[in-house]
Formats: structure tokens, C-alpha cells, sequence
């Protein structure tokens, strides 16, 4: 009798079981050619600098209170990544079912983003594409905050005992998920709303190993790494992280909706 594998089921063959739910990684969910294709259609013109990286946001950077005028994606960005999300159902319970934004990070080595979360603005599911050479993504907790009798939310030190669910004590944070070119990962659930993710700006990634490294097993090559003295040189690294923006507005509800305001 044959058995089938939902792709749900199948994805769970991917989760990074170290760490709360959920973080997915898929190692070689795009081919080299797929890869260098992408990478030479990134429009040079668009990027915008910032002091430790730089990035573009497509169709569009997001208005001030949130809000993606809406436009198709660029065709490179949708085929084949977006269609593969659609076969593993990735953005299936998110409003609009498919990924509306994609903000391209690239790092050159040394370079990195602050530990922070991705917020409000977006549905909980996140996918990063990584292209170019490998990197490390931190991964720590949020400081747990309390109000003060203000109403001012009070930052306490990283060192103060997290809130549940995620103090049990089998989750080994802070660590890193080590992400490979050509890789999917998949962050939802409480690893979206409850943990924070940075990249620290390195030109080295050290000590990369099983007891060190959350998706160790999940990699596709862990012994290049092995046969680097568990080194990994940074080289320049993109990431496409693919988001569904929840507020959205087109051009037409813009301008008639507003003119029916007055
Ligand atoms: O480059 C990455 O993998 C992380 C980027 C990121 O965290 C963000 O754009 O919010
Ligand atoms: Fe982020």
C-alpha cells in the first residue's frame, strides 16, 4: 500500500526541532541556475544604503502607518519561489494567501542587522530566500517588559527569566540557525512573535557545530564547514524575505475612496 505524505507531514520533516514553534529550513530550495538568475535581475538602481547594510523593498517601501500600495511583485521575485511556497501551502492561512512584499537585505562581510522582531505590521510568516555564501541568524529572546505605573513599558535586562511558554528548559537559546545560499527559512508561530532574530556583523562566523548551530542537522553541506576548522568566512550574502503586508490600499481605492471622503 503506498503512504502519502501530506505537505503539511512533510514539512514537519524540515522543522528545527531544537526551537519553539516554528522555524522551518529547507536547504536547496533553489538550483544554482535559479540562484545566479535571480541574483543578476536584482535591479542595481534600487538599493537604499543603511550604515551596516543595504536593501531595497519591492513593489514598494510601506507607507507610514503600514500600508503596501499594492502592485505586482517583479516577475523574478514570483517564479519559481513564490510558485514553490504555493506547493508547500506556506502563506495558506495568512489574509491575502500569497506573499506581497519582499524586502532584499545584502551583507557584505562584517556587515549585519541588529537583533530586533518583524512586527505588527506583517501576518506572522516570514521566508527568507538566502543567496551568495552562508551566514549565521541569532536568535534570542525578547527582554521581558512590564509597565510601570506611567504606562511606560519598562525594558527589563536580557538576563531576567523569559515569560512562558518559551522558558522550558529544552529550548537552548540564544543560538543560530546557519543559513546556507540557495535555502528556505520559514519563521511563524511563537518563533515570528516571540523570539528576536539579528545578524551580528562579522566578518567570521566561529565554533559552527552540532551543539552550536540549531539546524546543524537540517544543512545541506555541513562538512564544508567541518573541513574549515568549523569556520565560516563570510562572503557578500542576500536575503530575500518575503512577507504578506496585512494593510493594503491600491492606487484606485486611494484616489476615489479619498475623494468620497469630503
Ligand atoms: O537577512 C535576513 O535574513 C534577515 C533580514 C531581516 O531580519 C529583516 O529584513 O527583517
Ligand atoms: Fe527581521
Amino acid at each position: 500500500m503506498a503512504h502519502h505524505l501530506s505537505v503539511r507531514d512533510a514539512l514537519q520533516l524540515f522543522r528545527v526541532a531544537s526551537l519553539p514553534p516554528d522555524f522551518y529550513y529547507i536547504p536547496n530550495f533553489i538550483s544554482e541556475e535559479e540562484e545566479a538568475s535571480i541574483l543578476q535581475k536584482i535591479p542595481a538602481q534600487r538599493w537604499i544604503s543603511l550604515s551596516h547594510r543595504r536593501l531595497q523593498a519591492h513593489p514598494s517601501t510601506l507607507t507610514k502607518n503600514n500600508t503596501l500600495l499594492t502592485a505586482p511583485l517583479p516577475p523574478y521575485l514570483v517564479n519559481p519561489v513564490v510558485e514553490r511556497f504555493k506547493a508547500i501551502d506556506i502563506f495558506a492561512n495568512t489574509p491575502h494567501k500569497e506573499p506581497n512584499h519582499v524586502l532584499i537585505n545584502e551583507y557584505r562581510r562584517g556587515q549585519g542587522i541588529m537583533p530586533h522582531e518583524d512586527g505588527g505590521a506583517y501576518a506572522p510568516v516570514v521566508a527568507t530566500v538566502s543567496l551568495g555564501a552562508p551566514i549565521c541568524l541569532e536568535i534570542s529572546r525578547k527582554p521581558a517588559s512590564r509597565e510601570d505605573e506611567n504606562g511606560a513599558t519598562l525594558q527589563e535586562p536580557a538576563d531576567t527569566p523569559p515569560s512562558l511558554p518559551l522558558s522550558t528548559p529544552s529550548y537552548n537559546i540564544p543560538t543560530r540557525i546557519l543559513q546556507e545560499p540557495r535555502s528556505l527559512l520559514i519563521t511563524t508561530g511563537s518563533a515570528y512573535t516571540e523570539l528576536l532574530h539579528g545578524i551580528a556583523p562579522l566578518e567570521v562566523d566561529e565554533d559552527l557545530g552540532s551543539a552550536t548551530v540549531a539546524n546543524w542537522d537540517l544543512l545541506a553541506e555541513p562538512y564544508v564547514f567541518e573541513e574549515s576548522g568549523r569556520r565560516n568566512e563570510r562572503d557578500t550574502r542576500i536575503s530575500l524575505t518575503y512577507r504578506d503586508v496585512l494593510k493594503v490600499s491600491s492606487a484606485a481605492s486611494k484616489v476615489f475612496g479619498g475623494l468620497g471622503k469630503r
